[in-house]
């Protein structure tokens, strides 16, 4: 049997092509009203309306055939047929954006000159009806010598139509040769879009000026004072809200895991399979899903942000700053998914053409404030920060968490610097980023964002924190302590924290801690969980220590200045394999990840216990 036949997503980034994507295939790939959301070339399976399977390819935007960043050259090399063991697409699927029609016809143009079938989508329609543009197809496919179908990509609209015209376009699936390679010199290009700017006007039958909403509100957001001004309000609130909306369902969550630890401990007999569940598996675990509430509310906010088209606003607000310290514009949106997590920011920085300046945001990645940060964070400041209110709405907590988040910002600012005089010196370059338009967020995928989050969470806590907990605990257990002996110091994990106690004393870190850091390589929520974990198997059958809460254990058992280096330590070291794996694999050897790896632990060290003795010092 013939595979089935290949059709290639391309366009320009923004255009809608993984909206598209998910339409025609039922797939859940992030969409993002900012360019450079896709990095990778993503395989899906739709079917024509007579049933016959096409494989469609979402691949990363990019604005002409000659690559100039890494995610563009996937592009290319899909379009070439030169990726290893790969066959040439049948046809092309060529999304544009119809408010924004000259620029991105030029791209088409080029496509359309490669040889292969095309159709294209004239996608955004809606958006186009907002602004007041009227777009005749028709006129524009007899322009373009290609079949032109209007969609609306998030609301399905034109999915069939496509299909119907994808169904002409690969017809008896023999796929043709792309002639020659994309000779493309300067004069062409002028040539080109020329060209696209007159077929553009022609196909535009009604223009009347409303695309003055987005200007009014860029007018603000953009200006040079007041701009800064609401980035840093939005922020403030978006940290205030995660502390002032989150007690009551983390309550819940608590409660919700007591009760099952405390079923397990009557239930089962003393023993083994008891302690390792009421221990390792329920307070383990249970201290970190307790922070899933703060997650999705932090999300909640990013998402919104991102689907508004306002987060490519504050990158170019952030943009002089950044180029300051040495970076690029472009490293805005990796740097921001970083906030996420910094597997798929370092991922992110294949939109960064410079090697020298991907490098620098690679490297300065881990620095931003992951949400696995978030629960080690939380825990502190509850342990620590009483609940006060500074003014009304405002608490003493959430800007404590709001100056964390910025401080870690701060810090890769710092980085960027020192890297950009030092290890990876070179020019640097301004910034080039396409504002995306105002939208409202649709529900479905603010949604949708927020699920994926919950999932990844979860599953973390369901596997990789799970088993490091499950692994602490039997080292943390065994061999039993005799009477008179504390069980986590007699323990092999005991007695392994001891030998790292030596050499993290010195920065205010107790054995808790030590017996925490190791485990927390694996995921950093494993601090929280190891703790957890450990403050139980001590306090054995004393029912008075069974809520799997740890916040009251550190309050109790640590001075500030210890917390406060802890917290320290957690915004510098390089706790998380993952990050270094995909760093070792983003610049293709050990050097770079070695590199990192040891500047965020002296970091770290230097800043945890510099913060320990200044704290001491204060009398805290
Ligand atoms: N109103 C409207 N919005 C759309 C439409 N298609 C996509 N969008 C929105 O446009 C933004 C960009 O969509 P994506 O599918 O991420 O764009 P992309 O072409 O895959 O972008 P890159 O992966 O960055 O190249 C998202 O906010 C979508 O929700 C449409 O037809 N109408
Ligand atoms: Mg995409």
């Amino acid at each position: 049997m013939n595979p089935a036949p290949m059709v290639a997503l391309v366009g320009n980034p923004n255009a809608g092509k993984s909206a598209l994507f998910n339409a025609l295939t039922g797939a859940r790939q992030k969409v993002g009203n900012y360019p450079g959301v896709t990095v990778e070339r993503k395989a899906g399976r739709m079917s024509l309306p007579d049933g016959r399977p096409i494989e469609l390819i979402d691949l990363p935007g990019t604005y002409s055939l000659e690559p100039a960043s890494p995610d563009e050259q996937v592009t290319r090399d899909v379009l070439f047929g030169k990726q290893d063991g790969e066959r040439l697409p049948q046809a092309i699927l060529c999304v544009v954006d119809a408010t924004n029609l000259d620029n991105h016809l030029r791209f088409t143009l080029q496509l359309i000159a490669l040889g292969l079938p095309v159709v294209v989508a004239l996608n955004m329609v809606d958006m186009a009806e907002r602004d007041g543009l009227k777009i005749d197809a028709a006129k524009l496919s007899k322009e373009l010598g290609v079949p032109v179908i209007p969609t609306v990509a998030v609301r399905k609209r034109g999915v069939d139509d496509l299909k119907a015209a994808m169904d002409v376009l690969v017809g008896d699936g023999s796929a043709r040769k792309i002639a020659a390679g994309p000779g493309f010199h300067h004069e062409d290009l002028v040539v080109l879009q020329r060209r696209a700017r007159a077929i553009a006007l022609a196909a535009t039958t009604e223009e009347h000026g409303a695309r003055k909403v987005s200007h009014r509100i860029d007018s603000i957001a953009l200006h040079p004072i007041a701009g800064p001004i609401l980035l840093f309000g939005l922020m403030f609130v978006v940290f205030q809200a995660v502390f002032a909306w989150a007690q009551p369902p983390m309550d819940a969550i608590t409660a919700g895991f007591d009760w099952l630890g405390h079923w397990v401990e009557t239930n089962f007999p003393n023993g083994f399979v008891r302690n390792l569940l009421a221990e390792g598996v329920i307070k383990g675990t249970g201290a970190v899903v307790t922070f899933l509430p703060q997650i999705l509310i932090l999300f909640f906010f990013i998402l919104l942000l991102e689907a508004t088209g306002y987060m490519v606003r504050a990158a170019f607000i952030m943009d002089r700053l950044m180029a300051r310290v040495g970076l690029s514009g472009r490293a805005f949106i990796p740097l921001l998914s970083s906030f996420a997590c910094a597997v798929p920011g370092i991922m992110a920085t294949r939109t960064i053409d410079d090697p020298k300046d991907r490098l620098t945001t690679i490297l300065i990645a881990p620095l931003t404030t992951c949400s696995a940060r978030l629960p080690v964070y939380s825990m502190i400041i509850t342990a620590c920060i009483p609940d006060r209110q500074l003014a009304p709405y405002v608490g003493l907590r959430g800007v404590v968490f709001f100056g964390l988040f910025v401080f870690g910002i701060v810090s890769a600012l710092l980085a960027a610097l020192i890297l950009r005089r030092t290890v990876t010196k070179g020019p640097s370059q301004g910034f080039m980023m396409e504002m995306p338009k105002y939208q409202m967020p649709s529900v479905r995928d603010v949604g949708l964002g927020l699920w994926t989050r919950a999932l990844i969470f979860l599953k973390r806590a369901g596997t990789i924190i799970l088993a490091s907990n499950v692994i602490l605990w039997v080292l943390a257990s065994y061999p039993v302590a005799p009477a008179g002996r504390l069980q986590t110091e007699y323990s092999i994990a005991g007695r392994i924290a001891s030998a790292i106690e030596v050499v993290v004393k010195p920065i205010g870190f107790n054995h808790h801690i030590a017996l925490a850091l190791p485990p927390a390589m694996a995921a950093r929520e494993v601090a929280v969980s190891a703790l957890a974990t450990t403050y139980a198997i001590d306090a054995g059958d004393d029912t008075d220590a069974a809520s799997s809460a740890v916040e009251p254990k550190i309050a109790k058992d640590w001075s500030l200045p210890t917390a406060l280096a802890f917290l320290m330590w957690f915004v510098f070291a390089p706790q998380c394999l993952s990050t270094i794996a995909v760093t070792r694999r983003e610049t293709n050897g050990w050097k770079w990840p070695a590199f990192m790896v040891s500047y965020l632990f002296v970091l770290a060290y230097v800043a945890a216990g510099a913060t320990f003795w200044i704290a001491t010092w204060a009398g805290l």
